[in-house]
């Protein structure tokens, strides 16, 4: 028989430390790949066992809804693992019958399913789920909870619309994609549109708040929301609310945040939020039976261009612990041990991550042998880069039976750079997926079946009603819609209520009113049965009673055969929904299907080399690695280049890439490559450069590399400016301007500073590059 440890023999001291916290803040701050994910999962195991915390009463956010389900299968399997131990120690019968297995990992999952774990976004859907009808905005407008929430492309289209028909503005001045990316960024620093306008009070600024106040309006009217919102109407209805800020506080005893580092302004609000029920800037905390714990890496802070801001983990503790300093080890724990990488995959991590300015020197051993070198493969162009990259892939195979196809990970900078690789893998007939590619959820068909949904779901939904009016075609002229669309707004009622009234449907809509009638009637029937008939049922019947699956069988051509193929992969995606979390209710299953995010594959545990952005690897990890494309201009990207600040954000990338690998690393480049229709000459990225010579191998003979960024080596002759530094220090920037010294990051080798600057927020300087001196 094996012999069992108990989770926490699984860990090591710093590690377990960090499980057994109990109630109070406490921050983990470590590298990459040193256990911060698996001491998150198993501390909730660890409440629930051994603290005897109910499970309803603990919030945990994690990067990806693949995550959270892996979270939970760990935490099942720990439980059953600790019953085992226990059931031998009192020489019981191991858990052997196969009943009795059943039942117990019944009751587990019992258990997991009553956590709060998810993303973001997922938790806070569900928060709303009870609560937004109580919520109002700052022009009086309510949201029902049967809310709908738009994908992008929805999104997208509503601001175009709004620029184009509505406002009439010139779509070159005022691109719909920027300027969803501005309203975007608005919401997620918590910015109300008369807010942004203040803040934008130029002429652009005031164009946009009127598309962003349009665009409101219209969300409220379809009985809406976007992304942002599900964070940020929390946000505001605990601002606005105490009674319900009170309810969810006293719910979320311990909450538990994964990748913290890529918080973001409105996410922190909400935890500080639930971790206080009290004004934002209250110093005195009760902690007597609640915690605070999270678990980051600033040098795998990746997100800024959604906002995320890593000062906020920097400072956590002055946060959280009532004005604690950042080294106080009460509130902070720091791992150094690496047990992902091969020593040299972690060397040339640590090296590469060392020419950031932007960080706090920290330390990573590694615990496992040094492995074989990294190779860097120089190839002629990006068909040769494929080539090379698949043939290893099959070389490793056939070389090492121990590994499946799912050991291997391609990785890259946009996800456009996969087409290559993918037309090899096909040709080659190894199983693939792209993770983050094209989703399941984008596909014509299946947004149409969602649109019904949808509107069974949630009526106002003008934009999912207007989707399937006349899908499958039911003889409803485009005139004849726009009539009706214009009644409603005259009226100023959703669209649904002109087409159920028989007597507005026959002054308006012509030839058309039996049609309009009859799909009115079809909904209306599902709309009675809401409750009674489970989702998958009212999928598959109303994809029959509404024609559109004879439309597909009718055609007869490859493509309506494929798209019927996924509406049946869609009616089982319900069912398996069904199964996995014992509900039958429309609105969870919309909420979930809205919310798998790009990086949940429809489809998991199957053994297949996995393509994916830099951006979807965090957190994971393979046994054979290819960082593709390390060129100037790919990685670090064409926009970052002659920007300091973005190509440490690039080099963070870089630095996630580099640690997702266990066994085996490789970096390619090509000398040209496609871009925009043109071949262009490439030269390798500078990230080469700044990885030692000694751990690589390369293809390229006569191999003249110089040493390390030229910021390294300014670095090591200005270490005089390295005097010491105390906090409330005042100093002079010379882009920045005044500002003042707010932590000291010191540890390893280098001392970082945070240093606020009015207006500009914080900064982390490394005093001796950045144009600073103490004023
Ligand atoms: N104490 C330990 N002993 C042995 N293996 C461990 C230990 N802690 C973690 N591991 C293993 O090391 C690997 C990395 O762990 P984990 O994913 O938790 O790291 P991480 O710090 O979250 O990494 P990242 O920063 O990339 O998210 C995993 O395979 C995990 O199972
Ligand atoms: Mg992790």
């Amino acid at each position: 028989m094996t012999t069992q440890t108990s989770y926490l023999d699984q860990l090591n001291p710093s590690q377990r430390r960090a499980v057994k916290h109990f109630c109070g803040p406490l921050l983990v701050v470590a590298g990459a790949g040193s256990g911060k994910t698996r001491a998150l999962t198993y501390r909730i195991a660890h409440l629930i066992l051994y603290h005897k915390v109910d499970p309803e009463n603990i919030l945990a956010v994690t990067f990806t809804n693949k995550a959270a389900r892996e979270m939970k299968e760990r935490i099942e399997k720990t439980f059953a693992q600790e019953l085992a131990i226990e059931k031998y120690e009192q020489r019981l019968e191991l858990l052997k019958e196969y009943q009795q297995k059943q039942l117990f990992s019944q009751i587990y999952k019992n258990i997991t399913k009553k956590l709060w774990i998810g993303t973001f976004h997922s938790l806070c859907s569900r928060i709303l789920r009870y609560d937004i009808n109580k919520y109002r905005d700052e022009k009086g407008r309510t949201w029902q909870r049967n809310f709908s929430i738009m994908d992008d492309s929805d999104v997208q289209s509503l601001i175009k619309n709004i620029i184009t028909k509505q406002l009439k503005l010139d779509e070159k001045k005022f691109e719909a994609r920027s300027v969803r990316y501005e309203i975007s960024k608005a919401k997620n620093l918590g910015l109300s549109p008369a807010q942004y306008l203040r803040e934008n009070p130029e002429y652009k600024g005031k164009i946009i708040t009127e598309i962003y106040e349009e665009y409101q309006a219209q969300l409220a009217a379809n009985n809406a929301l976007d992304f942002d919102d599900l964070i940020l109407i929390p946000v505001r209805l605990f601002e606005q609310n105490e009674s319900i800020l009170g309810y969810w506080h006293n719910q979320f005893k311990h909450i538990l945040v994964d990748e913290y580092q890529d918080t973001n302004r409105i996410q922190y609000e909400l935890i500080r939020l639930l971790s206080t029920n009290d004004e934002p800037n209250k110093k005195e905390w009760n902690w007597k039976d609640r915690s605070i714990f999270v678990v980051g890496d600033a040098d795998q802070s990746i997100y800024s261009f959604r906002m995320a801001d890593f000062t906020i983990l920097l400072n956590f503790q002055s946060d959280f612990g009532d004005g604690l300093p950042d080294d106080d080890t009460r509130t902070m724990i720091k791992l150094e041990e690496n047990y992902r990488s091969r020593e040299n995959i972690l060397q040339a991590a640590n090296k590469l991550i060392e020419n950031n300015t932007q960080r706090i020197d920290k330390i990573l051993k590694a615990t496992r042998g040094i492995g074989d070198t990294i190779f860097c493969y120089r190839a002629d162009n990006e068909e040769i880069e494929a080539e090379f990259v698949i043939n290893k892939i099959k070389e490793f195979r056939r070389n090492n039976p121990e590994l499946n196809w799912g050991s291997f990970a391609i990785l890259y900078r946009m996800n456009a750079h996969s087409r290559p690789f993918e037309d090899r893998l096909v040709n080659s007939n190894i199983p693939y997926q792209i993770v983050g590619g094209f989703k399941f959820y984008d596909r014509q068909e299946i947004k149409d079946a969602i649109a019904y949904l949808k509107v069974i779901s949630n009526p106002s939904d003008t934009v999912s009603l207007l989707r399937i009016l006349n899908t499958p075609r039911r003889g409803i002229g485009k005139t004849t819609i726009e009539s009706l669309v214009t009644a409603s707004q005259e009226l100023g009622v959703p669209l649904w209520e002109i087409l159920s009234d028989e007597t507005s449907v026959s002054t308006i809509a012509g030839r058309a009113v039996k049609s309009i009638n009859q799909f009115v009637k079809l909904l209306q029937t599902f709309q009675a049965q809401i409750e009674t008939l489970p989702v998958a049922e009212i999928l598959l019947q109303l994809m029959e009673q509404s024609g559109y699956i004879a439309e597909l069988k009718n055609k007869g051509t490859e493509e309506a055969d494929n798209r019927l193929a996924n509406v049946f992969e869609l009616y089982n995606a319900v069912l398996k929904f069904t199964e996995d979390t014992e509900s039958n209710s429309i609105q969870d299953y919309l909420a979930t299907a809205s919310l798998s995010s790009d990086l949940d594959d429809l489809r998991e545990g199957q053994e297949k080399v996995s393509l994916m952005t830099l951006h979807s690897a965090k957190g994971l990890e393979f046994p054979v690695v290819f960082l593709v494309g390390l060129e100037q201009g790919t990685l670090p990207h064409m926009r970052s280049l002659g920007d300091p600040l973005s190509i440490e954000e690039e080099r963070r990338l870089c630095y996630v890439g580099v640690t997702r690998a266990q066994e085996q690393l490789f970096l390619t480049h090509t000398k040209e490559r496609f871009v925009w229709g043109n071949r262009e000459g490439k030269i390798p990225s500078q990230f080469l450069e700044e990885i030692p010579q000694e751990l690589v191998t390369t293809n390229v003979k006569t191999k003249t590399r110089q040493n390390s960024s030229v910021s390294s080596t300014k670095r090591s002759h200005q270490t005089t400016k390295d005097i010491s530094w105390e906090v409330g220090d005042r100093i002079y920037h010379s882009i920045f301007g005044e500002g003042e010294v707010t932590h000291i990051l010191a540890g390893g080798k280098r001392t970082n500073l945070a240093v606020k600057f009015s207006g500009l927020g914080q900064k982390i300087l490394d005093p001796t590059v950045a144009p600073m001196e103490r004023i």
